[in-house]
């Protein structure tokens, strides 16, 4: 079978140079297009070269619409607005669109979920296979021990990250809450400062740390009377979610219109 081809968006940002690595050596897909933000220095660059790769002959271009031209599916980890418009592009083409962007609004999943309507979207707050194993274990979990036991998440990233909680932080949460069969909007806590009270039980607690390099830190805490289970997965290398955003792309191909979790690519559903 002829190969992917794939359209890395955001292409000079961490995630993005990792996409162009990870698709290099990733057998059955190759790279067909690029794009930065309009004005960005890597316009104009090779997308290899521009990852640390021999050139690939694939220059990064500005204009959205003709980077993804011809490609079957497009690697998204951007920004919200930039997943949006991008939702639009590839919902008109019918191109899969891989979605890793975090930070997303109740809006930007609407958007999502209309343009799965022409496309297949698969969208994740992580697309690591331990994360995702990990969001099974923690509804088991909270289905299992009920409101005796309080849920807290905790999350590490680099110094860097502009979201809070992390989109990871809040698909476990969104785990504990379906083992609870409540809903994540009505029992988060996403921050507490000054005299906020005793914790109300169910409530489902996040706490944020953000420093240095660390790329994705993330622990489940079940504290109840007199024990406490803590459930972790610690992210050692960004190569992890690209390799699950490829897995995700090749997964994509020739399957009908239609929104899909991580879970669902790795058969965890
Ligand atoms: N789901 C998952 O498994 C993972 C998700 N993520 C998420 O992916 C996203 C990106 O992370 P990361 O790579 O670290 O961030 P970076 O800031 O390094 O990269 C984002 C890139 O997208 C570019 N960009 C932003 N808006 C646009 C636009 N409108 N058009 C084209 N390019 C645009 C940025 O350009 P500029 O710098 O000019 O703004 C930048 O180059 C975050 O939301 C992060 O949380 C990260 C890792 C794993
Ligand atoms: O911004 C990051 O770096 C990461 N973002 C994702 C998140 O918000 O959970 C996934 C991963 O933890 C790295």
């Amino acid at each position: 079978m002829e190969e992917m081809r794939l359209a890395v968006v955001g292409a000079a940002g961490r995630m993005g140079r990792m996409l162009i690595r990870t698709i290099a050596e990733t057998e059955g897909c190759r790279l067909s297009g690029a794009f930065e933000r309009s004005g960005s220095d890597a316009v104009g660059a090779d997308a290899g070269v521009l990852a640390g790769l021999p050139a690939l002959g694939v220059a990064i271009g500005e204009d959205p619409a003709r980077a993804i031209e011809g490609a079957e599916a497009v690697l998204d980890f951007t920004a919200p607005a930039a997943t949006r418009a991008l939702a639009v592009l590839c919902a008109e083409r019918g191109i899969a669109h891989i979605v890793g962007t975090t930070g997303l609004a109740a809006e930007d999943l609407a958007a999502l979920r209309k343009a799965a309507e022409s496309c297949v979207v698969v969208q994740s707050g992580n697309m690591s296979l331990g994360v995702n194993l990990l969001a099974s274990l923690v509804r088991r979990a909270a289905a299992a021990l009920g409101p005796d036991f309080d849920v807290e998440i905790v999350e590490m990233h680099h110094r860097h990250k502009v979201d809070a909680p992390s989109g990871t932080a809040l698909l476990l949460g969104e785990a504990a809450a379906a083992g609870r069969e409540v809903s994540l909007v009505d029992t988060a806590v996403r921050s507490r400062d000054g005299h906020v009270g005793a914790r109300r039980e169910g409530d489902i607690g996040f706490a944020t740390l953000r420093g240095g390099s660390v790329v994705g830190d993330h622990t489940v805490i079940f504290a109840g009377p007199g024990e406490r289970i803590e459930m972790r997965h610690v992210a050692e290398d960004r190569a992890l979610f690209a390799r699950g955003a490829v897995t995700a792309a090749l997964w994509s191909r020739g399957r009908d219109p239609g929104f899909h979790s991580m879970a669902d690519v790795l058969g965890l559903g």
